[in-house]
């Protein structure tokens, strides 16, 4: 994959607002690079430049500086009808798409190359076709699009995307108002199209824990404007993902991937053993009852948790060898009464 030229390539490029008299960079000296069957995922805390970057990119606004090529040409050198055989943007907010079908709203995908009025030849017809059933849109298509769920609609906004043909996607939070069944089957798609169809998918997305599992690479806007880039688990790693969401009151837990609104750190330190679905939930609750979780031989407390059949048990195995307890809420109480 590394070898294939750039779908989008951006070299020195300045993002940010121009007035007649001010000038505001939100992030500068952006080199970037999308490869063909990469999905990217853009992370960023509120007002850190996600849209702005993603705007720029699709040449909904002008770059302060430097260039962004898609396809090795220059953005601003193309004419808007080449660009959207080369890109297509699908954005979040609802679609003004007035009394018209899912299956018409995606036909529109092929304007680019057939025009406002342009018949629609057979491979038209191919790439709607293939369009709606990558999307897995086939049970929508003859609704009508003000009359489907948030979810729905984004799902018949990707198939159009996708009709439109083109080696670059952009999507703003396709995740936005979707529940977690849909945000997982939304990122799931995105990382299987980027796959099976070697197109090049961008997207913004506040779903930190799916883009850790699903993108390929991020590239994550720190609040200091820097962006950092790198395959996920290296940036976790080396601490540039946690320090794009520094903020008070919550902490990101290397050893599971996710924010944590408690720290690990305290005074009552506890050892799990055991069962890992078990040993994973008994240290959610504790962590919320102020407990840190360790590995140190010299944790004050040491639980082992197992199976006894169909029956979870746990045991407090220090300092008081042999307090058995069935369920989580009584080894929290227990513990928390030998704490004191
Ligand atoms: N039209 C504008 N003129 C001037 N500044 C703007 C304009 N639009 C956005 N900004 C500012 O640019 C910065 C980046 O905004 P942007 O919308 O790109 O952030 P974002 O990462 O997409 O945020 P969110 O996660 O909240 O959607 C913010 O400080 C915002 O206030």
């Amino acid at each position: 994959m590394s070898d294939l030229k750039p779908f989008l390539e951006t070299k020195d490029l300045a993002i940010g607002y121009k007035t007649k008299r001010t000038e505001r960079i939100i992030s500068k000296t952006l080199n970037l690079t999308l490869k063909p069957g990469q999905l990217v995922c853009l992370l960023g805390s509120n007002g850190s430049g996600k849209s702005t970057l993603m705007r720029t990119i699709a040449g909904l606004q002008p770059a302060l500086e430097g260039v962004v090529y898609i396809g090795q040409q220059p953005l601003a050198g193309l004419k808007s009808a080449e660009l959207a055989q080369k890109l297509s943007l699908v954005l979040t907010e609802r679609v003004e798409a007035g009394n018209l079908t899912a299956l018409e709203v995606i036909t529109l995908g092929r304007t680019p190359y057939t025009g406002w009025l342009g018949a629609l030849s057979k491979i038209d017809h191919d790439k709607i076709n293939e369009a709606i059933w990558l999307a897995n849109v086939e049970d929508l298509i003859n609704r009508k699009i003000h009359q489907l769920s948030d979810g729905e609609r984004q799902k018949v906004m990707l198939a159009r995307a996708l009709a439109q043909d083109t080696e670059l996607i952009l999507l703003d939070e396709p995740t936005a108002h979707l529940d977690l069944p849909n945000r997982v089957e939304m990122m799931r798609l995105l990382h299987t199209l980027a796959r099976q169809t070697e197109k090049a998918i961008l997207l913004s997305t506040h779903e930190l824990d799916l883009a850790l599992q699903a993108a390929d690479i991020l590239w994550l806007m720190k609040q200091d404007g820097a962006l950092a880039t790198g395959v996920p688990e290296d940036l976790v790693l080396n601490g540039a993902f946690e320090s794009a969401f520094a903020k008070s009151g919550f902490f990101f837990n290397k050893s599971s991937g996710t924010f944590n609104i408690y720290q690990d750190v305290c005074t009552h330190s506890i050892s799990l053993s055991g069962d890992a679905i078990l040993t994973f939930w008994t240290g959610r609750a504790l962590q919320r009852e102020g407990f840190g979780i360790t590995d140190d031989v010299h944790a004050m407390f040491k639980v082992h948790c197992d199976r006894e059949g169909e029956t979870a048990v746990w045991q407090i195995k220090s300092p008081l060898h042999g307090s058995k307890y069935f369920n989580i809420a009584d080894l929290v109480l227990g513990i928390k009464s030998h704490s004191k």
